[in-house]
């Protein structure tokens, strides 16, 4: 199940918002009387309820908004046990000051908004001894070892458990707090208000991850990087996983890089079967590979992994993908050896996309021209793969049959950039843009408006998804699912 916090300043929108989120199928909603800004009228707020509440008046020493007197507080928290409300959450410290009373069941809460405390053990066997039906203990996860400690606490108690972390990093508690144990996890109202950080929006947590299908045989995947709060794949592989029927949940799973060994470690034991990854761990992550395909040694990096439970097998999608679209537009035969042997391609970017592109493009036999601003990196790649390497001002000078953005320039928000003057196309180039968000990006553009042929990111996208669902489950991806759900996520007149 899944608990809305509802926080409102006024008890009108407070009482409207409850009702509009029960005709919305929400089973359990936690009013805040922390946002209330005037005193609290209880009997308002709960007289008419149109569903199951949780009631909580957090103090500002434990992340809430209460500002009246701590008498007032409890006074309310004990009406609203009298007045039989479903839920009451009582702060640990104050559980002795709460009676038990009817039949309101007792959240016993613990909350640190700066880390996880070491022993949690203790606290959450002092909180259970407070008379509670429920402990609910709410950290911030500092580094990804949190995250395991808080879901192995749930596991193994024998009270009802909520175990969250908060923050980017502990988003995975909250889509996984059923699976562990817990009764129900929290999630945000409104898509711009959230009470806590790293609440998902509670129809993110119900359409996209589906969180009360997620049990014991839900198949874990997950994009590992840091960051990956924008990234479209939970959203996209999720959409694929439940079009086809699939019982699986593709997770957000941000990991510093210090962190990324605890991650590697512990991954078999939170249930991950595979891995979409992002910067910074698409070089470090070969480390932990029981075998790779050809690619990832060649590049140096992997951007998917499939795990069981002996073997850890790398992949480069990236590079599969993007060679797809462009033997695709080029008609390359497969069989040949050199096909791109008497081409030649300009490449803008020396990252992880550039370095793949250019040993696809290397091994086809293409001439490779490297523009950067970092010397350094493009040199690195220049010199593993024997290509020339210039500075980023002279990206015009050179005659090319292809040109790839692997930059990030004229994605969003930076939509009215291109990284390469349109009066330097010619119509015989084929114009390759990595960016997807959006898809017609001004490069795009202006390579469509003198006829080039073209390869979007998005051709690229769907077909690296496309492959990474077939490592991931061993069927065939659902690639128009997948092309639909990443063009309207996309779509430039959805923005806000
Ligand atoms: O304790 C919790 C959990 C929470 O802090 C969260 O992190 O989602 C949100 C609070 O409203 C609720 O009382």
């Amino acid at each position: 199940m899944i608990c809305v916090s509802l926080g409102r300043a006024r008890h009108a929108r407070m009482i409207a918002e409850h009702k509009h989120l029960v005709e919305q199928g929400v089973k359990l909603v936690e009013l805040r009387l922390d946002y209330i800004g005037r005193a609290v009228n209880l009997k308002r707020l709960i007289d008419d309820r149109p569903g199951p509440v949780v009631i909580t008046a957090r103090r500002r020493d434990d992340g809430g908004r209460w500002l009246k007197s701590e008498e007032e507080r409890t006074m309310v928290l004990r009406s609203a046990i009298a007045s039989g409300v479903e839920y009451v959450d009582i702060e640990s410290d104050i559980a002795d000051q709460i009676p038990r009373y009817g039949n309101t069941k007792r959240i016993i809460s613990f909350h640190d908004f700066d880390g996880t405390p070491e022993n949690l053990e203790d606290l959450h066997a002092a909180m259970a001894a407070a008379d509670a039906d429920i402990v609910k203990i709410a950290t911030m996860a500092n580094t990804f070892s949190d995250n395991v400690r808080m879901m192995d606490l749930a596991r193994q108690s024998s009270v009802p458990t909520i175990a969250i972390c908060m923050g980017e990093m502990g988003m995975l508690t909250r889509i996984l707090a059923h699976r562990v144990g817990a009764p129900f996890t929290y999630a945000t109202f409104s898509t711009d208000k959230k009470i806590a950080p790293g609440q998902l929006h509670f129809k993110e947590m119900q359409d996209v991850y589906r969180y009360d299908q997620i049990n014991d045989d839900t198949q874990l995947y997950g994009l590992l990087g840091d960051p990956v709060g924008e990234s479209f794949d939970p959203l996209v592989h999720n959409k694929a996983f439940a079009g086809e029927g699939h019982n699986a949940c593709f997770l957000p799973l941000r990991v510093p890089e210090d962190d990324l060994h605890i991650f590697m470690d512990h991954a078999r034991d939170i249930g991950i079967n595979g891995l979409s990854i992002d910067p910074p761990h698409q070089g470090r992550s070969i480390d932990y590979c029981t075998q790779a395909e050809a690619a990832v040694a060649g590049i140096g990096e992997l951007n998917t992994m499939a795990l069981d439970d002996e073997r850890a097998v790398g992949y480069n999608t990236d590079y599969r993908a993007a060679m797809d679209c462009i033997s695709e537009v080029f008609e390359l035969h497969a069989d040949a050896e050199k096909p791109m042997q008497s081409m030649s391609a300009t490449v803008l970017g020396s990252g992880s996309l550039a370095k793949a592109i250019v040993w696809g493009l290397r091994s086809k036999g293409c001439n490779v021209t490297i523009a950067t601003k970092d010397m350094e990196q493009g040199n690195e790649i220049g010199l593993a793969h024997g290509c020339r390497v210039v500075e980023w001002e002279l990206r015009h000078d050179f005659r090319a049959n292809l040109l790839v953005n692997a930059t990030d320039i004229g994605m969003h928000p930076d939509v009215d950039n291109s990284p390469f003057n349109a009066d330097q196309l010619n119509e015989l180039m084929v114009v390759f843009d990595t960016v997807y968000y959006p898809e017609q990006t001004l490069l795009i553009k202006h390579a469509k408006n003198i006829k080039c042929r073209v390869i979007t990111g998005i051709d690229m996208y769907v077909r690296k998804m496309g492959y990474q669902y077939k490592l991931f489950t061993g069927k065939q991806a659902p690639l128009d699912v997948i092309r639909k759900t990443i063009k309207d996520a996309t779509n430039p007149v959805q923005l806000n």
